[in-house]
């Protein structure tokens, strides 16, 4: 019964619609006692001869009066009680997605997104059972239960009260054991739902390495394997479940038992006429409801707890990356300076970075080389503050990025990352996904400079086209360059590219870096790259090796030197004369 006080700041909030709901429940409750009273009266009154026709009417209109107030009474505490569960789940909902949206990648990298998908669905699923079957089966047992037992006890016979509830006390001995195995079991079972959840979604991200590689069986036998684990855990919570309502049939059967056999020696002995036997059989039947609702209660509570405590165990995830207290909140510009010692990624030993010691003016460009996994995105993504530098600094402006908010800070950079993605939209939605403000006009801008504007003609609603799962499928070269448009767009102080040109061509990359430079003029732009072409014009070109600074400066100078650079670019030359044909 603990998840009540968990979620009681949510019955607070809707205070009103539940104290509404549970009065109309009550009031059902009391009208439903009313019944029993008029049957009892009128076999007493048949027994005597005493029942007049116009009587008999009336007692009749009476009944048909309760069962509609009834009627309409348990519509609206349903409208309320439900309808306040909804709200429940859709808080909740909101809330892990707001928790989502402020955790940091390796957050990402710890959970998998089938098990945060399984939060967000079955998890919500069962505790907005609890808010809306919980309470009600919670009120309705009790206020019911109690009562029933009491106009038993009162207008019938104290005593054969008594003797029909003695097998009560099997119920709450049972439930409570039934529900301690059925959290367990459930908790299992949810997290069995994770992983299965995981692998949907994973192969179905992934259907197209399975079958280049030929991996279907195998993948099938995983899934398989990974079902029987799901069925055998449901299994489990089923079996448990499944003791439920057998364990009240028994104690229902043995009150209805003990109350007959006490009930009419009673009778026998004059102590209670047959009319009061037949509206205490009737309450009996009335007390089966609460009794089975106090099983379910149980049941419900406990997955409705088990999925709880999961929602809030991930809730309770504080991001690493978050603004500190006195942050400034406007967006930084000036010169970028980085002073990183070191840096090592949270979930590694090795640092990926070492001495990062570099100035770039305001309006300039940097271009980042290197050999892959030397650490060039990892330069890059410390300063969107993806992940926080603890030995060393990075400043913009000659304020470190770490005292402005994360979101000035992210204002005042636009970011084409490696693994560029596109959402189920149009393709002017996808471009102005940063800046939905923008103009159609400024949109087409974007799209010339980064080379795409054409391609978009071309495609049969134009800027209309829906891409990404459920549109036309892109090549990897228009992906990145709608990647790169929307970046663009956002005319941001500071535009990083990580590798985003590695999937166009030589001319069109050569375009694009022409139109950057003209449109950008005054504003900094960061370039990571295979490509040394991308960075011939950069103010500054840092060379890594080993997540060190090996070389430094300009094309001119690299070249000049004969080191690491120099070595890329001459055999980056050759290569690119042997694709042209160029060597004989
Ligand atoms: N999230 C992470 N957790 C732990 N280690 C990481 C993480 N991301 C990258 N690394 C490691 O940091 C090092 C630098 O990676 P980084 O991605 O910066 O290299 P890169 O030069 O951009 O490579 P590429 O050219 O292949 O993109 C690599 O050894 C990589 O394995």
């Amino acid at each position: 019964m603990r998840v009540f006080l968990d979620l009681m700041w949510f019955f607070r909030e809707r205070k009103g619609h539940y104290l509404g709901g549970i009065l109309l429940l009550m009031l059902v409750s009391l009208l439903g006692l009313i019944p029993p009273q008029i049957v009892g009266a009128m076999v007493n009154r048949i027994r005597h001869h005493q029942l007049t026709a116009q009587e008999f009417t009336h007692w009749i209109f009476y009944i048909a009066a309760i069962a509609l107030a009834m009627y309409i009474l348990r519509y609206f505490w349903r409208i309320l009680l439900f309808g306040s569960a909804i709200k429940l789940s859709t808080e909740l909902r909101f809330q892990l997605y707001r928790h989502f949206t402020q955790m940091s990648p390796s957050f990402y990298h710890k959970h998998r997104i089938g098990d945060l998908m399984a939060h967000a669905t079955n998890d919500i699923q069962a505790v907005e059972s609890t808010a809306m079957d919980g309470i009600l089966t919670l009120v309705d047992s009790i206020t019911t239960g109690i009562l029933v037992i009491a106009t038993m006890a009162i207008t019938i016979s104290w005593k054969l009260t008594l003797i029909a509830l003695l097998p009560m006390p099997i119920i709450a001995i049972t439930t409570q054991l039934y529900g301690k195995i059925l959290h367990r079991r459930f908790t299992l079972a949810q997290a069995a739902f994770s992983d299965i959840n995981d692998k949907v979604q994973e192969n179905i991200s992934g259907m197209r390495v399975i079958k280049a590689f030929g991996q279907e069986n195998s993948e099938k036998q995983a899934f398989a394997d990974l079902s029987k684990d799901v069925i055998r855990k449901n299994l489990a919570v089923a079996k448990i479940d499944a003791l439920f309502d057998p364990t009240i049939g028994i104690v229902v059967t043995l009150s209805y038992f003990l109350s007959f056999a006490a009930g009419a020696w009673f009778v026998l002995h004059h102590q209670l006429n047959l009319g009061q036997l037949t509206a205490f059989s009737i309450y009996l039947g009335q007390l089966i409801w609460p009794m089975l609702a106090f099983g379910w209660l149980f049941n419900i509570v406990e997955r409705g707890h088990a999925s709880y405590d999961r929602i809030r165990k991930l809730l309770a995830i504080k991001s690493d990356i978050a603004d500190k207290p006195d942050a400034i909140n406007s967006v930084p510009s000036g010169s970028i300076h980085y002073t990183v010692h070191s840096f090592t990624y949270p979930e590694s030993s090795m640092p990926s970075l070492q001495q990062i010691y570099f100035h770039l003016h305001r309006g300039k460009t940097l271009g980042i080389v290197g050999r892959t996994g030397s650490g060039k995105s990892t330069i890059l993504r410390l300063l969107l503050r993806e992940f926080d530098v603890e030995n060393g600094d990075i400043q913009i402006g000659e304020q470190s990025i770490y005292h402005y908010t994360l979101d000035a800070l992210r204002q005042a950079v636009a970011y084409v990352p490696q693994d560029h993605f596109l959402f189920s939209a149009t393709i002017a939605e996808n471009i102005a996904f940063a800046a939905p403000d923008k103009s159609f006009a400024e949109i087409q801008e974007a799209a010339q400079m980064a080379q795409i504007h054409d391609d978009i003609q071309q495609f049969p609603n134009g800027y209309n086209t829906i891409v990404g799962e459920r549109g036309v499928t892109l090549s990897g070269g228009q992906k990145q360059r709608i990647s790169i448009a929307r970046a663009l767009l956002m005319d941001a102080e500071i535009l990083i590219l990580d590798d985003a040109l590695s999937a166009v061509d030589a001319r069109t990359e050569h375009r694009i870096l022409e139109s950057l430079r003209k449109n950008r003029s005054g504003k900094t732009t960061l370039i990571a790259t295979h490509r040394l072409s991308a960075v011939e014009h950069a103010d500054l070109i840092l060379v890594l090796e080993d997540g060190k600074i090996a070389e430094y400066g300009t094309h001119a100078s690299l070249c000049s030197e004969n080191g690491i650079y120099r070595a890329m670019w001459d055999r980056q030359q050759l290569e690119s004369l042997v694709e042209e044909g160029g060597i004989a």
